[in-house]
């Protein structure tokens, strides 16, 4: 072993865990390294991810918007429209990104490395970079948010030519005519509504019966019936039996009910894998649970002390936004640094066509728990934003504890759900009543006024309610 280059903290991996770590780690006054195996920073939010699908889900809304005003235009995209011409503005935004990172590292004075990591021992970590050099980095305080990629089902053989996955399908030259979705979890909802709405023919395939499952049934609903309406497709509690590049023309799935689908691509959006196998984390005395995933406590440590891990690395939810929490809170936790209350209410937003969000729990679950809960829903055509914008098909749902007042969920379906559910959000991480959206003045037009209806619907069931019960019934 070389001689080893000691810091105040080490932080293994630059993606949205990482990179916020290790600036909180630094602007506290650590030294810190940050360690990056590839020549880019960000991970897969920035680079083949979260970032990169939502530049694509822009151009899809703009295409689809275009096609809905055909008195306006009769627009139709051009046969064999490449690829990268629906992403043109992915390169700036990346771009941008990417110095915006650097300069924040520069100026927090965060070492970059670049270099694959592996333990060598609890505190010792080796960095080989490229050309193959090695350097030792020690320190009592090590973060790993080396993050997830895609996983490979071993029957899926994933060429990245005619069959791809999350990190290589925005790398199709053109965009295809048809495209098979196996999964219908967030990346395969994400990207399927996406492709349809650009005009491919998008067939979704997953051995479940409704996608995006542990989302609230009205929104799964609106969800399918908008696919559907575009053209999709959605083959549920369906199992692939095979899946090949006929050498020709065409992907050919097969289904275990005999059924057989044909398109000229096929994405695996089948979940996904901590990314662990480089690091060799037995040399630092860790060991993966049985989901493959890295365990830690409350605190983000691993059961290895000074070893903590954020992230993709340590499971659900997975998501970009907690990622950065985490990551931030590992590396004060690490080094005592008080880091503040941080509410455990955390959003869910996908980024299909339509926009899904919700926080807190679904309908069906409060029934589940509490039994007779008050729901109260306000549509988006009863709004006057969502029938000036078209915006028709919008859903805002308020789940209500059974006194129709304690805020126990927030389902939004419709374009700006995702930004909405903060309003939401707000509400119930202060144990607001249901009230507060009808004793509050929204701005008009919004669809913000969604919160408004559907909570006079529950104040106006709990009248009735009570009315009820004072006569005795
Ligand atoms: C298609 C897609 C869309 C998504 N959309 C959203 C979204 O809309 N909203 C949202 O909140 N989340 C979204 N996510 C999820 C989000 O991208 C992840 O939750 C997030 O990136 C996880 O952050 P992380 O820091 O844990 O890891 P990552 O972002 O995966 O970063 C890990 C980094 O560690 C590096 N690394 C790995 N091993 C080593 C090693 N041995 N040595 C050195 N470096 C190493 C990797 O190169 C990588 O840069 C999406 C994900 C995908 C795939
Ligand atoms: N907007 C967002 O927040 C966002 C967007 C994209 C991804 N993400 C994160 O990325 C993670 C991974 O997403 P994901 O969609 O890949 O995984 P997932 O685990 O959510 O869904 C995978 C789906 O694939 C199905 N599946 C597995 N093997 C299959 C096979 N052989 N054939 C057909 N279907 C199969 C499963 O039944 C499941 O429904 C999620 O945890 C999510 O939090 C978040």
């Amino acid at each position: 072993m070389n001689k080893p280059i000691a810091y105040d903290m080490l932080v293994i991996g630059s993606g949205p865990a990482g990179q916020k770590a290790a600036v909180e780690a630094a602007r506290s006054g650590a030294s810190v390294a940050l360690i990056e195996k590839t020549r880019k920073l960000g991970g897969a939010c920035v680079q083949r991810g979260t970032i990169p699908s939502k530049t694509l889900r822009e151009n899809a809304l703009r295409v689809r918007n275009m096609r809905m005003n055909a008195q306006l235009s009769n627009f139709k995209l051009a046969e064999d429209t490449e690829l990268a011409t629906l992403i043109t503005r992915l390169n700036n935004v990346l771009n941008a990104h990417d110095e915006y990172m650097r300069k924040q590292l520069e100026r927090t004075k965060v070492n970059l490395i670049h270099g694959r990591a592996r333990f060598l021992s609890p505190q010792d970590v080796e960095v080989e970079s490229v050309r193959g050099e090695k350097q030792t980095y020690s320190s009592g305080h090590i973060l790993i948010a080396t993050g997830s990629h895609p996983r490979k089902p071993p029957d899926i053989p994933v060429d990245h030519e005619h069959l791809f996955d999350s990190d290589s399908i925005l790398s199709m030259m053109y965009l295809p005519k048809s495209l098979t979705v196996l999964g219908g979890g967030v990346i395969a909802s994400e990207y399927a509504s996406i492709f349809q709405a650009l005009g491919v023919s998008v067939t979704m395939i997953d051995k479940y019966p409704h996608p995006l499952g542990f989302l609230d049934n009205d929104l799964t609903q609106t969800f399918l019936n908008d696919f559907t309406q575009m053209g999709g497709t959605w083959k549920g509690n369906t199992k692939v039996t095979r899946c090949y590049w006929n050498g020709m023309d065409a992907v050919i799935t097969e289904c275990d009910n005999g059924t057989e689908v044909r398109s000229e691509k096929l994405l695996c959006a089948a979940g996904r894998v901590a990314n662990v196998k480089e690091l060799e984390i037995g040399n630092a005395g860790l060991e993966l649970n049985d989901r493959g995933l890295i365990d830690v406590d409350d605190q983000l440590e691993t059961q290895v002390r000074g070893i903590y891990a954020a992230g993709d690395v340590i499971g659900p939810p997975s998501l970009a936004s907690a990622s950065m929490e985490q990551g931030r809170r590992a590396a004060c936790n690490s080094l005592e640094i008080t880091s503040g209350l941080v509410h455990s209410v955390i959003p869910a937003g996908i980024y299909s066509i339509p926009e899904l969000s919700s926080v807190g729990i679904s309908e069906t679950h409060a029934r589940e728990k509490f039994g007779d809960v008050f729901v109260g829903i306000a549509r988006f055509d009863e709004i006057a934003r969502g029938q000036i914008s078209g915006a028709l098909n919008g859903m805002l749902k308020i789940v209500c504890d059974t006194d129709g007042k304690t805020i126990l969920g927030i389902m939004i379906v419709g374009e700006g759900a995702t930004e909405l559910i903060h309003i939401g959000q707000m509400a119930l991480i202060n144990n607001s009543p249901v009230d507060i959206f009808v004793e509050t003045v929204f701005n008009f037009p919004t669809l913000a006024e969604a919160y408004r209806a559907a909570a006079l619907e529950i104040i106006h069931q709990r009248k009735s309610k009570a009315s009820r019960i004072k006569a005795g019934f």
